[in-house]
C-alpha cells in the first residue's frame, strides 16, 4: 500500500500544552477519523502538517515529500478544510473563486459548479455574510474542486445540520471508496467516524493514547454489564475503567476474549461506540484510576 502522509515524531510546546512525539502514517484510499476532546492537540497537529505552524521537532512527509521543503508541491494535492476557513471577508464567493481557482493548476470548475449547487451556496452573498455552517460548505467547495490527494479536515461537520451532515458523509466515502483519496478527518462528533472511519487516533493532552483499525479496536472493546460479585480484584487489568453501583457494574474492557473467560456467562458484553472508548480512556488518563 503507498503511504501518503507520515508523521514521525512530532512535537511542539506552547506555555502550557506540549504535542508530544506524534506517529502517525496514512495509507491510500483509507479514511482516518483523528479524535480527542477540547484542547487535545487535533489543530496543532493538523496546522504541522500544513506548514502553518513550526514544529520544534519531528519530521512531515506527503506523498514522500518534505513537509517544509516541498511546501507549494503539497499544498496543491490537499483538499484542506480548517475550522478558521481563510477568506477575503468582503468578497462574494464568485469573485473569491475566481482569485483562488487559478492558483490550481488542476481546478475543476464543473466540480466546482456541482458541490456549489448541491450545498445551495449563494455565490453573490459576501463571505462575512455567510453563516457558520454555509462557511464550512464553501471551504469544502473548494476542497473537493481541484482533484486533490489527501483532504486535511478539521472539525468539518462543526455547524453543519444533519442533513448537510450526513451529504457530506456521502461525499467523504465516495472520494475514498471510488476515487481512492485519503481523508484525515478531526471531528469531535465521532457518530460520523462509527459510520465512515477506517483508521482511529485519540489524542489526548497531546499525546496519542489510541490508535489502530477502528473494526479492530471495536472488536477488542466492549462495554461489560454484569454483577459486581462477580468482578475479582485482578481482574481489574482486563479494564480500561469500571463503575460500580448496588445494581452492579458496567465497565469498558480493552481484552473481550479474556475476560469472556473468566467472568460468568451471564454477563452482557455489547459493542461501545467511538465515543464510549473515547470517554473511558479520557476519565483513566484524568484519575489515573479503573474503579470508580
Ligand atoms: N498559538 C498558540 N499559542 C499558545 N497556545 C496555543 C496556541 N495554539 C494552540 N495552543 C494551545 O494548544 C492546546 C491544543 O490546542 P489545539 O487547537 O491543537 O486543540 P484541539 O484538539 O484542536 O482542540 P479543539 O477541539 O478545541 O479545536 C490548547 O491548550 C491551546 O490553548
Amino acid at each position: 500500500m503507498d503511504t501518503v502522509l507520515e508523521i514521525h515524531n512530532l512535537c511542539k510546546s506552547y506555555h502550557d500544552f506540549s504535542l508530544q512525539n506524534i506517529n502517525m502514517s496514512l495509507e491510500k484510499g483509507t479514511l482516518t477519523g483523528f479524535v480527542g476532546p477540547n484542547g487535545a492537540g487535533k489543530t496543532t497537529t493538523i496546522k504541522s502538517i500544513l506548514n502553518i505552524i513550526k514544529p520544534d521537532d519531528g519530521k512531515i512527509t506527503v506523498m514522500g515529500m518534505d513537509s517544509i521543503i516541498n511546501d507549494l508541491e503539497i499544498k496543491s494535492l490537499l483538499g484542506i478544510v480548517l475550522d478558521d476557513g481563510h477568506f477575503y471577508e468582503d468578497m462574494t464567493l464568485k469573485k473569491m473563486k475566481s482569485l483562488i481557482a487559478p492558483m490550481y493548476p488542476t481546478w475543476n470548475d464543473r466540480a466546482y459548479q456541482t458541490y456549489i449547487k448541491k450545498f445551495e451556496l449563494p455565490e453573490n452573498k459576501k463571505i462575512k455574510d455567510l453563516s457558520r455552517g454555509m462557511r464550512m460548505k464553501y471551504a469544502l467547495v473548494f476542497a473537493l474542486s481541484h482533484d486533490a490527494e489527501l483532504f486535511i479536515l478539521d472539525e468539518p461537520t462543526s455547524g453543519l445540520d444533519p442533513l448537510v451532515r450526513n451529504e457530506l458523509i456521502e461525499i467523504l466515502k465516495d472520494i475514498v471508496f471510488e476515487d481512492n483519496k485519503t481523508v484525515l478527518m478531526s471531528t469531535h462528533i465521532t457518530s460520523d467516524l462509527d459510520k465512515i472511519a477506517d483508521y482511529l487516533f485519540f489524542i489526548f493532552d497531546g499525546k496519542i493514547i489510541l490508535q489502530g483499525q477502528k473494526d479492530e479496536i471495536k472488536d477488542q472493546h466492549a462495554i461489560v454489564k454484569g454483577d459486581t460479585g462477580a468482578l475479582l480484584p485482578d481482574y481489574e487489568s482486563y479494564f480500561v475503567g469500571i463503575n460500580q453501583s448496588a445494581y452492579g457494574f458496567e465497565g469498558l474492557t480493552d481484552n473481550k476474549a479474556a475476560l469472556k473467560k473468566v467472568l460468568p456467562d451471564k454477563t452482557a458484553y455489547e459493542v461501545p461506540s467511538i465515543e464510549d472508548i473515547m470517554l473511558y480512556y479520557i476519565r483513566r488518563h484524568n484519575n489515573g484510576l479503573k474503579l470508580s
